[in-house]
């Protein structure tokens, strides 16, 4: 397993933080209110995004976008399922235009 870059270490943290106290640990507190709660921060990652991109403020974007990638990325752990999953299917893309693809996707 990669464990060089930001994202996999990350990913070890929040798996270490399975058992970690919920009172002294983010990430244990949202592990312990469960999914649907990852899920919720998600999605208001995701509105808080768009609206930064909306009010075209470039500091603020990188921000909202810091704080939906590390939820996601608590999602990810939470489901038992490895970031480098993710950078493996978007290198399986690189390079792969998105029409084909689509067009390869809609063969399945
Ligand atoms: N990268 C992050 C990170 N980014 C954002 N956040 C937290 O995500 C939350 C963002 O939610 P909001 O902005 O909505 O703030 P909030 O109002 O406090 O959230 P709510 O109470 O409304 O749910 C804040 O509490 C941030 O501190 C993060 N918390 C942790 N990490 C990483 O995860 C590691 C483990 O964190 P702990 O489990 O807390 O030790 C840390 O060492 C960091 O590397």
């Amino acid at each position: 397993m990669m464990t060089d870059n930001l994202l996999n270490r990350l990913a070890i943290i929040l798996d270490e933080r399975k058992q970690a106290d919920p009172k002294s640990s983010y990430v244990a507190s949202l592990y312990a209110k469960g999914l649907d709660s990852i899920l919720k921060k998600v999605g208001e990652e995701a509105t808080e995004t768009v609206i930064a991109a909306k009010n075209g403020e470039p500091t603020q974007l990188i921000y909202e976008v810091a704080d939906l990638w590390f939820h996601t990325l608590v999602l990810l752990s939470h489901q038992e399922l490895h970031p480098q999953a993710v950078l493996d299917e978007l290198d399986r893309r690189f390079g792969l235009s998105g029409i084909e693809e689509k067009a390869n996707r809609n063969q399945h």
